[in-house]
């Protein structure tokens, strides 16, 4: 929990204080901030306004933002994020078994689905899709996030994917890491402005529609004309209010078909940009050789083992959105996973711990999609940049004072 303390900037006969937690109306335990205005000797009663201090004491909440469509391998970017951390994810313990969060030791990822305002039913009704901001809630996103950023639990509310219903809330309390993923955590600019760190994974059509094919055809039995039309069904309100998210996130995975392979229409073999930011704090973006240049690389020869087509990295500054980034690329896939040893020892700024680490991360999930391309490399070092820059921001930061209640 925060520690605050409260003033206040009218005169010396107002106070104000801060009571024990109490739930509101917007489903958190606030720490209550009261304002007393005493009565003057004339009897009149000022205003003015109350500001609270809080030092975040070894409780402070950094808040990550992701940002993707459905299907386009957010929980796997989670599990990869984790997993850097240490400690499997879990959904809470004795809750909805149908919850969309999952809780590890120092993270707890919540899905933005949560805060859908229309339920399944509703949305029929009404004629729009998930995606659009109509069918969420984003007043109480903001202040839930806003809540549990400055260390005060909330009563989040749970959009159940298995009945399409919004079941009872599930009590949430600040973790070290608040990680907030789905359709809209950088929609809002209120929240987008909570956000300490944010990627938007940007799949593109073709390879978004392989994917979807893979899993809901293979694995949820749908069929491909069904696939087909969801997508079509989504597209516009994707376009519209999901896709130009990317400009605001601190680090893009763009996600390409191969240009190693002439007219490839199979979206097995991936070309896979990693889109990083310049003068994002406590962000230095990763580079290969040497930093600022324009680089391309060919690994494949006695040191690294590639089947056709091969592996070709990119590495250079470029613009995003009128933005200075340095994006590193690579097009191909892995044939042997132990030998990324090798691409790692020629990368920099990749806050690794020690020697090898990024290889023995995609090692230890080498069963998890992507492992053996740059969807797998991109995901483990953009997670590895976030520990840093959690590790920055909790040994840099100072108390902030909050502007409270007017009287
Ligand atoms: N890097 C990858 N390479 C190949 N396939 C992938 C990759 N990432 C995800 N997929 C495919 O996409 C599917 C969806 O991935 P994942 O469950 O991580 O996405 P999601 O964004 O969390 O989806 P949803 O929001 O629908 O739950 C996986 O089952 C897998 O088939
Ligand atoms: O875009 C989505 C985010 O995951 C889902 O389609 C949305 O949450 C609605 O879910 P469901 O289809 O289960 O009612």
């Amino acid at each position: 929990m925060a520690v605050c303390s409260a003033y206040t900037t009218q005169s010396l006969n107002s106070t104000c204080s801060i009571s024990t937690p109490a739930k509101t109306h917007l489903g958190f335990h606030q720490k209550q901030v009261v304002f007393y205005r005493r009565s003057s000797k004339r009897g009149g009663s000022g205003s003015g306004s109350c500001v609270i201090t809080c030092s975040a004491g070894d409780s402070q909440t950094v808040v990550i933002g992701l940002a993707a469509d459905s299907g386009c391998g957010k929980s796997t970017f989670m599990r990869r994020l984790t997993s850097v951390f240490g400690g499997a994810a879990e959904p809470p313990k004795g809750g909805n078994p149908d919850s969309n969060t999952l809780i590890s030791d120092m993270t707890t990822v919540i899905c933005l689905d949560d805060y859908h305002s229309l339920d399944r039913t509703g949305r029929k009704e009404k004629g729009v899709t998930a995606l659009d901001p109509r069918a969420n809630d984003f007043d109480l996103m903001y202040e839930q996030v806003k809540a549990i950023k400055s260390g005060v639990a909330v009563d989040k509310p749970i959009y159940n994917h298995v009945t399409g219903l919004l079941d009872p809330p599930e009590l949430i309390k600040p973790p070290k890491i608040l990680v907030i993923e789905g359709l809209h955590p950088m929609f809002d600019e209120r929240v987008r402005d909570l956000l300490d760190f944010s990627i938007y994974l940007d799949i593109s059509n073709e390879v978004k529609f392989a994917w979807k094919i893979q899993r809901d055809m293979a694995e949820r039995g749908h069929s491909l004309e069904s696939i087909k039309a969801s997508i079509e069904a989504r597209k516009p309100d994707f376009d519209a209010y999901i896709d130009p998210q990317k400009k605001y996130a601190d680090a893009v995975i763009e996600v390409l078909p191969t240009q190693l392979i002439p007219d490839d229409n199979e979206g097995k073999v991936l070309r896979v940009r990693l889109i990083m930011k310049e003068g994002v704090k406590h962000f230095s973006p990763v580079y290969l050789f040497d930093e600022g240049s324009t680089i391309s690389w060919i690994p494949c020869g006695r040191k690294l083992t590639c089947s056709y087509p091969g592996i070709k990295f990119h590495y250079g500054p470029d613009t995003y959105f009128g933005n200075e980034v340095s994006i590193l690329e690579m097009d191909g896939q892995f044939d042997r996973l132990d030998e990324l040893i090798y691409v790692e020892s020629h990368l920099s700024n990749i806050s690794t711990k020690f020697y090898g680490e990024v290889t023995q991360q995609m090692l230890k999930h080498a069963d998890f999609p992507g492992s053996n391309n740059g969807t797998g490399l991109f995901q483990t070092i953009v997670g590895l940049k976030i520990r840093d820059l959690y590790e920055q921001i909790t040994s840099s930061k100072t108390a902030a004072p909050l502007e409270a209640t007017k009287a």
